[in-house]
């Protein structure tokens, strides 16, 4: 049976991790993997620290793209995968993976998880949490200077260099492709809708809608 694939993007600190996380309690965790972009991040040891904390991590290149799309069309075709491992702390890829078995759900998670045509194209559900910059950066400087190793001078000038700007040019214009845009963050009833959409289709209760009542996709 083909698994049924559910995209969630947005921007960093916009609650993509928790509306997956509530996906995957809602639905049980036997029935879902996730596919989790921010370990496709290329390593970057052969640059110096220095070096390193002048990347721009929110231009699509600092991706891995042919890797990701590799084990993504694995994945989705029943295949088990080795995932990468990235540490944010010095931006390299760790030398262990970690083995992920194929499932009936799928969640592709991350800024980009709505940027790719292709593995777009295989996704059921797209979903984009939209959540105002103002929140999205407070929630950043707490995870970064609490879990990542950066300073709060480090967090405002990357988010003023790179993530910004970078989030105008090729998050933001992904909301395009979303089916739901969750506004504000997770919310309950925006779960409750996606929750529901999912079990109808996995219980087998698909519910063939009359093509002729849609507009042509375009
Ligand atoms: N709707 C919400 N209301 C309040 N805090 C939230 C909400 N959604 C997420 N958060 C918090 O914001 C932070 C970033 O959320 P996270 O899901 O990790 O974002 P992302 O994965 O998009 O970077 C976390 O500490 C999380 O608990
Ligand atoms: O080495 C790195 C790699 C990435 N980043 C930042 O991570 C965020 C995306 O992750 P979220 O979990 O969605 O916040 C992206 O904005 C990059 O700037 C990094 O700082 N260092």
């Amino acid at each position: 049976m083909k698994p049924f694939i559910i995209g969630v993007a947005g921007g960093s600190g916009s609650g993509k991790s928790t509306v997956t996380e509530q996906i995957i309690h809602a639905v049980g965790s036997e029935n879902v993997t996730i596919f989790i972009q921010d370990n496709f991040y290329l390593d970057r040891s052969n640059l110096t620290m220095e070096e390193r904390n002048r990347v721009n991590f929110d231009h699509p290149a600092a991706l891995d793209w042919e890797l990701m799309r590799k084990l993504f069309d694995d994945l989705a075709n029943g295949v088990p995968i080795q995932m990468p491992q990235y540490d944010f702390t010095t931006h390299t890829r760790k030398a262990e993976t970690v083995t992920i078995a194929p499932a009936q759900i799928i969640v592709v998670e991350g800024i980009f998880g709505l940027y790719d045509e292709t593995m777009c194209n295989h996704m059921a559900l797209r979903i984009f949490v939209d959540t105002a910059a103002d929140i999205r950066l407070m929630r950043r400087m707490k995870r970064d200077i609490g879990e990542r190793a950066r300073t709060l001078d480090s967090v405002m000038e990357q988010y003023s260099k790179f993530v910004r700007p970078m989030h105008k040019k090729f998050v933001e214009p992904t909301k395009e492709a979303a089916h739901i845009i969750i506004p504000h963050g997770s919310n309950k009833a925006a779960l409750e809708m996606i929750v529901s959409r999912i079990q109808t289709v996995i219980n087998g209760h698909k519910i063939n809608l009359n093509h002729d009542m849609f507009f042509e996709e375009e």
